[in-house]
């Protein structure tokens, strides 16, 4: 049975164990900003930054998925994250994670260590085995490939996968998906631009942006509906059929010293009165244990 020293030895069998870095999202830098809720954020919940009148200050960090600290800023088949803390004050953050795509690879923690270990035998057979036995793992992969590759962090859709339920000042709750839009629109590459492209152009793309404004993002609420699946990260909600809610504009205004992403996590549990997680997702709360398993490695 999985564990989350088990999903992370066999992060490491997959991508090589490598000194001082995360076992998973290894490539990647650290940014800062703010975030501005809308008045109708207040309405969903009563945490405190959709609840704020003045900008809450956020550390943020863009990577690329997986273990390879080299993973190409090319890759089509690859997610792209971005990692924020809000701070709330008094020195505490709530976190919100996404990625480029509205489903993750696994259901449970099992299927996640059962895909890496036949990933990690590099045996084409067993890994095709593999996804012919567990056609919902392989429908990230799909996603990604009917789309191209991102032209820059700030041009393609983060969502946070998880269903979390919100709680107003008044007791209501809404279950909801994060979904983030860039402002400066979807821009991807052509096959032939993205080939051309270093492996790690990503990081002087934004600093490029950067020195000429903030990179925003528009944080929207996804509201589900009776029937919606709320355990299993990777089932699709029929978003387009779905309302949604914008929750404030997410401003990244300058790189920070990758330091500060990397002396703590980034932990999607880590919320705050207003916001709760799902219930019955195995994933959501290994993921927590895992990366403090992959932090206690990269901190020694
Ligand atoms: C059981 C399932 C999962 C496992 C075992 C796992 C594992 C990991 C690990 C080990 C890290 C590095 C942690 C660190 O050292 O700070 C990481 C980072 C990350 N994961 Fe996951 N992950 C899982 C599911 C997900 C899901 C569903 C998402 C979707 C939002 C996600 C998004 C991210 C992002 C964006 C980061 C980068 C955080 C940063 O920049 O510091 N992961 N993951």
């Amino acid at each position: 049975e999985a564990d989350a020293e088990s999903l992370v030895n066999a992060l490491n069998a997959v991508f090589g164990a490598h000194d001082g870095v995360r076992a998973a999202h290894t490539h990647g830098f650290c940014v800062k900003g703010n975030f501005t809720p809308t008045a109708e954020a207040a309405s969903l919940s009563k945490a405190p930054h959709f609840n704020s009148k003045t900008p809450v200050n956020l550390i943020g960090r863009f990577s690329m998925g997986g273990g390879n600290p080299a993973a190409p800023d090319f890759q089509k088949d690859n997610v792209r994250g971005i990692a924020l803390h809000f701070d709330i004050g008094n020195g505490n953050t709530t976190d919100l994670l996404m990625i480029s795509a509205p489903v993750f690879v696994a259901k449970d923690p099992d299927q996640f260590l059962s895909l890496l270990t036949a990933v990690a035998t590099k045996d084409k057979e067993k890994i095709g085995a593999f996804f012919q036995a567990n056609p919902n793992s392989t429908r990230q992969a799909q996603w990604l490939n009917a789309r191209p590759v991102p032209a820059s962090f700030a041009t393609v859709n983060y969502w946070g996968i998880h269903a979390f339920t919100f709680t107003n000042a008044e007791g209501k709750t809404q279950v909801i998906k994060y979904k983030a839009l860039p402002v400066a629109g979807e821009v991807g590459l052509t096959d032939e631009e993205a080939k051309a492209k270093d492996p790690d152009f990503y990081r002087p793309e934004l600093a490029e942006r950067l020195a000429k404004g903030p990179v925003q993002f528009t944080l929207t609420a996804i509201l589900g509906e009776p029937g919606d699946p709320v355990d299993n990260p990777t089932e699709l909600w029929p978003e387009d059929q779905r309302k949604s809610v914008t929750l404030g504009t997410i401003s990244i205004t300058g790189t920070e010293d990758d330091k500060t992403c990397d002396a703590g996590i980034f932990d999607p549990t880590l919320v705050v009165d207003g916001i709760e997680g799902p219930a019955n997702d195995t994933i959501f709360p290994m993921r927590s244990a895992a990366y403090a398993v992959s932090f206690g490695r990269r901190a020694k």
